[in-house]
Protein backbone atom coordinates (compact mmCIF):
# COMPACT_ATOMS: atom_id res chain seq x y z
CA UNK A 1 0.00 0.00 0.00
CA UNK A 2 1.46 3.47 -1.21
CA UNK A 3 0.30 5.65 1.80
CA UNK A 4 0.27 9.62 1.85
CA UNK A 5 -0.38 11.25 4.36
CA UNK A 6 -1.37 14.94 5.57
CA UNK A 7 1.30 16.19 2.64
CA UNK A 8 2.22 20.12 2.26
CA UNK A 9 4.34 21.52 0.23
CA UNK A 10 5.38 25.26 -0.48
CA UNK A 11 8.74 25.74 -2.37
CA UNK A 12 9.05 29.08 -1.15
CA UNK A 13 7.87 29.44 1.90
CA UNK A 14 5.41 31.68 0.90
CA UNK A 15 2.57 30.10 -1.38
CA UNK A 16 1.75 26.98 -0.67
CA UNK A 17 1.27 24.71 -3.34
CA UNK A 18 -0.02 21.36 -1.43
CA UNK A 19 -1.86 21.39 2.03
CA UNK A 20 -2.72 18.18 3.93
CA UNK A 21 -3.22 16.00 0.98
CA UNK A 22 -3.73 12.51 1.17
CA UNK A 23 -3.87 9.46 -0.91
CA UNK A 24 -3.90 6.02 -1.03
CA UNK A 25 -3.23 3.55 -3.41
CA UNK A 26 -2.85 -0.30 -3.30
CA UNK A 27 -1.15 -2.64 -5.08
CA UNK A 28 -2.37 -3.83 -8.51
CA UNK A 29 -4.32 -0.67 -8.76
CA UNK A 30 -4.12 2.40 -11.58
CA UNK A 31 -4.80 5.78 -10.45
CA UNK A 32 -5.63 8.38 -12.16
CA UNK A 33 -4.81 11.95 -11.08
CA UNK A 34 -6.62 15.18 -12.95
CA UNK A 35 -6.28 19.47 -12.09
CA UNK A 36 -6.13 22.55 -13.74
CA UNK A 37 -2.31 23.65 -15.12
CA UNK A 38 -0.42 24.69 -12.05
CA UNK A 39 -2.67 22.76 -9.62
CA UNK A 40 0.52 20.73 -8.03
CA UNK A 41 0.03 17.21 -10.11
CA UNK A 42 4.02 17.32 -11.24
CA UNK A 43 4.80 19.30 -7.63
CA UNK A 44 3.15 15.70 -6.10
CA UNK A 45 5.24 12.99 -8.06
CA UNK A 46 8.25 14.91 -6.97
CA UNK A 47 7.28 14.77 -3.75
CA UNK A 48 6.54 10.87 -4.37
CA UNK A 49 10.39 11.56 -6.01
CA UNK A 50 12.01 13.25 -3.55
CA UNK A 51 13.23 15.25 -5.91
CA UNK A 52 11.38 18.22 -3.97
CA UNK A 53 11.81 18.99 -0.34
CA UNK A 54 7.75 18.89 1.08
CA UNK A 55 7.45 20.65 4.43
CA UNK A 56 4.99 18.42 6.14
CA UNK A 57 3.68 14.56 5.67
CA UNK A 58 4.42 10.97 5.29
CA UNK A 59 4.93 8.63 1.70
CA UNK A 60 5.28 5.60 3.16
CA UNK A 61 4.90 2.39 1.33
CA UNK A 62 3.75 -0.86 3.38
CA UNK A 63 4.41 1.08 6.40
CA UNK A 64 8.27 2.18 5.42
CA UNK A 65 9.08 5.62 3.92
CA UNK A 66 8.96 5.64 0.14
CA UNK A 67 12.56 5.50 -1.44
CA UNK A 68 13.60 6.64 -5.29
CA UNK A 69 14.53 3.18 -6.36
CA UNK A 70 10.93 1.54 -5.64
CA UNK A 71 10.02 4.17 -8.05
CA UNK A 72 9.89 4.24 -12.18
CA UNK A 73 8.96 8.01 -13.13
CA UNK A 74 7.63 8.93 -16.30
CA UNK A 75 8.27 12.66 -16.68
CA UNK A 76 6.00 15.06 -18.72
CA UNK A 77 8.82 16.09 -20.41
CA UNK A 78 11.58 13.40 -21.85
CA UNK A 79 15.51 14.73 -22.05
CA UNK A 80 17.99 13.21 -23.49
CA UNK A 81 21.68 13.43 -24.27
CA UNK A 82 21.17 14.81 -28.16
CA UNK A 83 23.94 12.36 -29.77
CA UNK A 84 23.27 9.29 -28.22
CA UNK A 85 21.05 6.56 -30.33
CA UNK A 86 17.69 5.52 -28.82
CA UNK A 87 19.55 1.75 -28.76
CA UNK A 88 22.50 3.27 -26.93
CA UNK A 89 20.21 4.97 -24.56
CA UNK A 90 18.32 2.24 -23.62
CA UNK A 91 21.67 0.32 -23.61
CA UNK A 92 22.31 2.43 -20.31
CA UNK A 93 19.30 0.90 -18.76
CA UNK A 94 20.71 -3.06 -19.02
CA UNK A 95 22.83 -3.28 -15.87
CA UNK A 96 19.67 -2.72 -14.09
CA UNK A 97 17.47 -5.40 -15.68
CA UNK A 98 19.65 -7.35 -18.14
CA UNK A 99 16.69 -9.59 -19.03
CA UNK A 100 14.69 -6.69 -20.57
CA UNK A 101 13.88 -7.30 -23.87
CA UNK A 102 14.31 -4.22 -25.54
CA UNK A 103 14.09 -5.38 -29.07
CA UNK A 104 11.16 -7.07 -28.46
CA UNK A 105 9.52 -4.64 -26.76
CA UNK A 106 10.18 -2.06 -29.46
CA UNK A 107 8.19 -4.34 -31.99
CA UNK A 108 5.34 -2.67 -30.58
CA UNK A 109 6.83 0.76 -30.43
CA UNK A 110 8.46 0.70 -33.73
CA UNK A 111 11.06 3.40 -32.80
CA UNK A 112 14.26 3.69 -35.00
CA UNK A 113 16.65 2.66 -32.21
CA UNK A 114 19.72 3.22 -34.45
CA UNK A 115 18.72 7.19 -34.94
CA UNK A 116 20.49 9.57 -32.93
CA UNK A 117 17.65 11.35 -30.23
CA UNK A 118 18.09 14.51 -31.20
CA UNK A 119 15.94 13.44 -34.60
CA UNK A 120 12.91 12.22 -32.87
CA UNK A 121 9.64 13.00 -32.71
CA UNK A 122 8.40 14.51 -29.30
CA UNK A 123 6.12 10.99 -29.80
CA UNK A 124 8.98 8.89 -30.30
CA UNK A 125 10.94 10.33 -27.20
CA UNK A 126 8.34 9.35 -24.70
CA UNK A 127 7.85 6.08 -26.32
CA UNK A 128 11.54 5.81 -25.46
CA UNK A 129 11.39 6.80 -22.13
CA UNK A 130 8.58 5.17 -21.41
CA UNK A 131 10.61 2.03 -22.30
CA UNK A 132 13.18 2.91 -20.53
CA UNK A 133 11.28 3.14 -16.91
CA UNK A 134 9.26 0.18 -17.66
CA UNK A 135 12.73 -1.85 -17.86
CA UNK A 136 13.34 -0.57 -14.27
CA UNK A 137 9.95 -3.07 -12.76
CA UNK A 138 9.83 -1.25 -9.78
CA UNK A 139 6.84 -1.65 -7.31
CA UNK A 140 5.79 1.85 -7.83
CA UNK A 141 5.05 4.01 -11.41
CA UNK A 142 4.47 7.11 -11.44
CA UNK A 143 3.39 8.21 -14.99
CA UNK A 144 3.01 12.51 -15.73
CA UNK A 145 0.93 12.59 -19.16
CA UNK A 146 2.31 9.86 -20.42
CA UNK A 147 -0.01 9.98 -23.47
CA UNK A 148 1.02 13.49 -24.85
CA UNK A 149 2.14 13.42 -27.95
CA UNK A 150 2.07 9.79 -28.74
CA UNK A 151 -0.08 8.02 -31.28
CA UNK A 152 -3.71 6.62 -31.11
CA UNK A 153 -1.93 3.31 -31.93
CA UNK A 154 0.42 3.89 -29.14
CA UNK A 155 -2.02 4.95 -26.63
CA UNK A 156 -3.54 1.65 -27.10
CA UNK A 157 -0.58 -0.46 -26.96
CA UNK A 158 0.39 1.47 -23.60
CA UNK A 159 -3.20 0.96 -21.92
CA UNK A 160 -2.80 -3.07 -22.45
CA UNK A 161 0.81 -2.43 -20.82
CA UNK A 162 -0.70 -0.49 -17.86
CA UNK A 163 -3.37 -3.11 -17.37
CA UNK A 164 -1.05 -5.84 -17.32
CA UNK A 165 1.37 -4.13 -14.86
CA UNK A 166 -1.46 -3.21 -12.67
CA UNK A 167 -2.41 -6.84 -12.68
CA UNK A 168 1.22 -8.19 -11.99
CA UNK A 169 0.77 -5.79 -8.89
CA UNK A 170 2.37 -2.73 -9.51
CA UNK A 171 1.07 0.88 -7.90
CA UNK A 172 0.57 2.64 -10.71
CA UNK A 173 -0.16 6.72 -10.50
CA UNK A 174 -1.10 8.44 -14.05
CA UNK A 175 -2.02 12.04 -15.15
CA UNK A 176 -3.88 13.43 -17.87
CA UNK A 177 -5.74 16.38 -19.02
CA UNK A 178 -8.17 14.19 -20.97
CA UNK A 179 -10.25 12.24 -18.60
CA UNK A 180 -11.28 9.99 -20.94
CA UNK A 181 -7.81 8.66 -21.18
CA UNK A 182 -8.20 7.33 -17.71
CA UNK A 183 -12.25 6.68 -17.51
CA UNK A 184 -10.90 3.44 -19.61
CA UNK A 185 -7.77 2.25 -17.31
CA UNK A 186 -8.07 3.74 -14.42
CA UNK A 187 -9.65 2.00 -10.91
CA UNK A 188 -10.41 4.95 -9.32
CA UNK A 189 -9.55 9.01 -10.19
CA UNK A 190 -9.15 12.12 -8.51
CA UNK A 191 -9.08 15.83 -9.19
CA UNK A 192 -6.58 18.02 -7.66
CA UNK A 193 -7.25 22.05 -7.03
CA UNK A 194 -7.42 24.41 -4.37
CA UNK A 195 -3.94 22.80 -2.35
CA UNK A 196 -5.97 19.33 -2.15
CA UNK A 197 -7.62 16.54 -3.65
CA UNK A 198 -11.04 17.53 -3.53
CA UNK A 199 -12.81 14.27 -4.97
CA UNK A 200 -11.73 11.00 -5.43
CA UNK A 201 -13.97 8.64 -7.61
CA UNK A 202 -14.40 5.18 -8.36
CA UNK A 203 -14.83 3.56 -11.71
CA UNK A 204 -18.59 3.22 -10.82
CA UNK A 205 -19.02 7.26 -10.56
CA UNK A 206 -16.82 8.42 -13.24
CA UNK A 207 -19.96 9.39 -15.04
CA UNK A 208 -20.20 12.42 -12.13
CA UNK A 209 -16.78 13.39 -12.65
CA UNK A 210 -17.49 15.89 -15.94
CA UNK A 211 -19.80 17.31 -13.71
CA UNK A 212 -17.89 17.60 -10.56
CA UNK A 213 -15.87 19.52 -12.58
CA UNK A 214 -17.00 21.32 -15.32
CA UNK A 215 -21.18 21.50 -14.26
CA UNK A 216 -21.03 24.50 -12.33
CA UNK A 217 -19.18 26.82 -14.62
CA UNK A 218 -20.06 25.41 -17.78
CA UNK A 219 -23.50 27.57 -18.29
CA UNK A 220 -21.70 30.10 -16.71
CA UNK A 221 -18.85 29.68 -19.73
CA UNK A 222 -20.72 29.31 -22.56
CA UNK A 223 -22.84 32.65 -21.83
CA UNK A 224 -19.33 34.81 -21.52
CA UNK A 225 -17.96 33.15 -24.85
CA UNK A 226 -21.10 34.10 -26.51
CA UNK A 227 -21.00 37.53 -25.33
CA UNK A 228 -17.17 37.84 -26.18
CA UNK A 229 -17.75 36.22 -29.50
CA UNK A 230 -20.72 39.14 -30.17
CA UNK A 231 -18.71 41.90 -28.80
N1 LIG B 1 10.54 24.29 -9.02
C1 LIG B 1 9.54 25.13 -8.74
N2 LIG B 1 9.78 26.26 -8.03
C2 LIG B 1 8.77 27.10 -7.71
N3 LIG B 1 7.48 26.90 -8.06
C3 LIG B 1 7.19 25.79 -8.76
C4 LIG B 1 8.19 24.86 -9.14
N4 LIG B 1 7.61 23.84 -9.83
C5 LIG B 1 6.30 24.15 -9.88
N5 LIG B 1 6.05 25.32 -9.24
C6 LIG B 1 4.72 25.94 -9.05
O1 LIG B 1 3.92 25.00 -8.35
C7 LIG B 1 2.57 25.05 -8.83
C8 LIG B 1 2.15 23.66 -9.25
O2 LIG B 1 2.90 23.32 -10.42
P1 LIG B 1 2.86 21.86 -11.02
O3 LIG B 1 3.83 21.80 -12.14
O4 LIG B 1 3.03 20.89 -9.92
O5 LIG B 1 1.36 21.77 -11.56
P2 LIG B 1 0.66 20.74 -12.53
O6 LIG B 1 -0.65 20.39 -11.92
O7 LIG B 1 1.57 19.60 -12.83
O8 LIG B 1 0.43 21.64 -13.81
P3 LIG B 1 0.25 21.27 -15.38
O9 LIG B 1 -1.06 20.56 -15.49
O10 LIG B 1 0.25 22.61 -16.03
O11 LIG B 1 1.43 20.42 -15.79
C9 LIG B 1 2.54 26.09 -9.94
O12 LIG B 1 2.11 27.32 -9.38
C10 LIG B 1 4.00 26.21 -10.37
O13 LIG B 1 4.29 27.48 -10.87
Amino acid sequence: MLKIENLSLSYDGKKTILEGLCLDAKEGSLHGLVGGNGSGKTSLFNCLYGTVVFQQGTILLNGSPLKRDAIAYLETENFFYPKITGKEYLNLFAHVNPGFDFRGWNELFVLPLNRLTDTYSSGMKKKLAFLGIMSFDRPVMILDEPFNGVDMETVQIMKVILDKLRHAGKIILITSHILESLTSICDSISYLSGKNIVFTYNRSDYDKIQEAVFGLDNAGTKARVARLLQS
